[in-house]
């Protein structure tokens, strides 16, 4: 057990380093900015902003923010900004100028479509041209990786670091939020699940280094590693998974592809945890709500800001080496999932269809997969 003597014994050791390997790093750093981001805490940019997502701001942070001085902007994606027709000159992003008399409703009205149709009219809204995105871009990639609306309010300050120190705020580098690496995936545990499909079931768990969400893989029989094994790349989907929403065809496929590896007696089905195309589960019921006036599956998460597919299939890749394979019979109707697994480095040597669950409500959603997302009838 550790004692010390006094407080200036701690101190005297701090001073000298001794206790730096506690200190979080900045993947531990970056996991802790999301957390403040989803409860509304701002996070410190190193090279200079605050930043706030917009769907977890509040009247009081937002005056604070004012009392700083400077000239925040909100960072908005282009996709975004192209339902607002603001022009986006960075690619990507949009800045977007923060009218001095902007209240909270205003960055909501802004950062959120729910209400766009019904009050279509929100501009004009400005977006800045001088000047760099960087901050922006890091910005709205903290925001999409907490899984809130991509959306955040921008504010330029000197002396990030001393004013992170001083707020107790969370700092981290604007280059390490919009990194794309792909965090280690560790193996915690696996055990026997006997399933209906199969009695030779087992759950494996693995975890991201980063602190993000663990995936699962749920092995059927003992698949030959010498051999393509017949797997499923599931991202998960809680209404249709679990409570048989009619909106999609999840639900069946998760059972129907379980079912076929239970049939052949071998398989790998890979659970990530990357619901709504990678969305979350908050932005998906956004999306819903979109659909229900009038938007399609692909228009709706672009009018929230996001593109068709936030999903990362490179999880599903490494998980399926860490357990041994390299090659596999893929049961999908998604090219994009078969390419992405190849320049992973793991051979579909055959695409398996995966036709199951359409029924009256769920057509028009194939449908749209089919005509805009590329999937195969
Ligand atoms: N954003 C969004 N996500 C949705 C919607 N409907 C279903 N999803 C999500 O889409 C994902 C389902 O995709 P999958 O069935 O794994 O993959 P796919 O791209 O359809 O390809 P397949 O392998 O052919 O099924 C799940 O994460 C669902 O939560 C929607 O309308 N909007
Ligand atoms: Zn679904």
């Amino acid at each position: 057990m550790f004692h010390f003597a006094s407080e200036q014994g701690i101190r005297l050791k701090q001073n000298t380093g001794v206790y730096m390997e506690f200190s979080p790093n900045i993947t531990e750093r970056l996991a802790r900015a999301r957390a403040d981001l989803r409860m509304g805490v701002p996070v410190v940019l190193e090279g200079g902003a605050v930043v706030l997502a917009a769907e977890t701001l509040t009247a009081e942070r937002l005056a604070a923010l004012r009392n700083l001085g400077g000239e925040p902007s909100l960072a908005l994606t282009s996709r975004r900004a192209q339902t607002l027709k603001a022009p986006a000159y960075d690619g990507d992003v949009a800045r977007i100028a923060l009218p001095a008399d902007a209240s909270l409703a205003w960055v909501l009205s802004i950062s959120d479509p729910a209400d766009d149709l019904r009050a279509p009219m929100k501009g004009p809204v400005q977006s800045l041209r001088a000047g760099d995105a960087a901050m922006h871009r890091a910005a709205i990639a903290l925001t999409k990786a907490a899984r809130l609306l991509p959306a955040a309010i921008v504010l330029p300050i000197a002396q990030a670091a001393e004013f992170a120190r001083a707020q107790n705020l969370t700092l981290v580098p604007a280059s390490a939020a919009i990194d794309d690496g792909l965090s280690p995936l560790n193996p915690i545990v696996s055990a026997r699940l006997p399933l209906s499909v199969s009695e030779a079931g087992r759950l494996h768990i693995f975890r991201p280094d980063d602190g993000a969400e663990e995936h699962y893989a749920v092995e059927i029989g003992r698949p030959d590693r010498s051999k393509p094994v017949l797997s499923r790349l599931h991202s998960a989907c809680f209404t249709g998974d679990l409570l048989g929403s009619l909106k999609c065809d999840c639900g069946p496929q998760l059972r129907g592809a379980l079912a076929q590896m239970g049939a052949e007696g071998a398989g790998v089905l890979l659970y990530l945890n990357q619901e709504g195309r990678g969305i979350g589960l908050a932005n998906k019921m956004r999306a819903y709500s979109l659909q229900d006036q009038g938007f399609d599956t692909v228009e709706a998460n672009h009018r929230l800001g996001f593109e068709d597919d936030e999903r990362d299939f490179r999880i599903g890749a490494e998980i399926l080496k860490r357990m041994g394979f390299g090659a596999t019979r893929l049961l999908t109707n998604n090219p994009a999932k078969v390419a992405k697994m190849e320049s992973c480095g793991i051979t579909v040597v055959e695409r398996v269809p995966l036709k199951v669950g359409e029924n009256a409500h769920n057509h028009g959603y194939l449908a749209t997969k089919a005509e805009k997302s590329g999937h195969l009838l």
